[in-house]
């Protein structure tokens, strides 16, 4: 069974509903500048630095040299901390909504549960790159990967980084910011699990993952 309809099963998905809004980001961005080349050039044969927003991330910000990826909210905490915006931002729109203000190229990920958030925020975009999980169409591409931090690792793969390093990917634990914001736990742990597992599958694939012992 291809790996999304493994993940769609174990967490009861609507592919459908995935395919639906793949074709609502397409029409969403008519006119919008697709921001794929760019992507690629500021990652290919790059040191890339993926901010996933594990409970480990505010202590491990000090001194990175490369690329930066934030994955959804580890882009607040990045911000918070270094006073910086990474350079890239990978998110699915249920983040906080600061995060579409900074000047950070976004990757946006249309499925089938953010198409209210697609209507919302992508017309208040000018430019992004489209990104979906079920078969691309138009502007809407498939990288691989789910949750924004192993999509991040996909994206950076595919773009021929020089090399990935991972930082506040903590799969074992839900942050406070999970929990606060109300998140169903038990779904939260099922996806961080499949982000380890893809990441594993995209390291054996041949992405120059950096430092492994960190994450693990
Ligand atoms: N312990 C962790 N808690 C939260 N995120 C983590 C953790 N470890 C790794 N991550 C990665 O950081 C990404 C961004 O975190 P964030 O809290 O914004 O999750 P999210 O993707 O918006 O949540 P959801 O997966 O429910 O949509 C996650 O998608 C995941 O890939
Ligand atoms: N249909 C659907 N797709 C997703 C979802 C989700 O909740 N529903 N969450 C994701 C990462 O958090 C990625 N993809």
């Amino acid at each position: 069974m291809p790996i999304y309809m493994r993940i769609a099963a174990e967490l009861g998905l609507d592919v459908e509903a995935d395919r639906e809004a793949t074709i609502l980001m397409d029409r969403l961005m008519t006119g919008k500048e697709d921001k794929t080349d760019e992507l690629e050039y500021l990652l290919k044969n790059e040191r890339v630095i993926i901010l996933g927003n594990g409970p480990s991330l505010p202590k491990n910000l000090e001194d990175l040299h490369g690329v930066v990826i934030a994955a959804d909210a580890a882009a607040s905490v990045y911000k918070r901390v270094v006073r910086k915006e990474p350079d890239i931002i990978v998110t699915d729109l249920d983040g906080p909504p600061d995060i579409l203000e900074m000047g950070s190229l976004k990757v946006v990920h249309a499925h089938g549960d953010n198409m209210d958030r697609l209507r919302k925020f992508v017309p208040l975009m000018k430019e992004l790159v489209g990104t979906t999980q079920v078969e691309p169409v138009g502007k809407v591409h498939n990288f691989g990967g789910f949750t924004d931090g192993d999509r991040a690792v996909f994206i950076s793969m595919m773009a021929g980084a020089k090399s990935v390093v991972l930082i506040g990917m903590d799969f074992d634990s839900v942050t406070e910011y999970d929990i606060l914001a109300g998140k169903d736990l038990i779904k939260k742990r099922k996806k961080l699990e499949i982000a380890k597992w893809l990441i594993e599958i995209a390291g054996k694939m041949g992405c120059p993952l950096e430092e492994v012992s960190k994450w693990r």
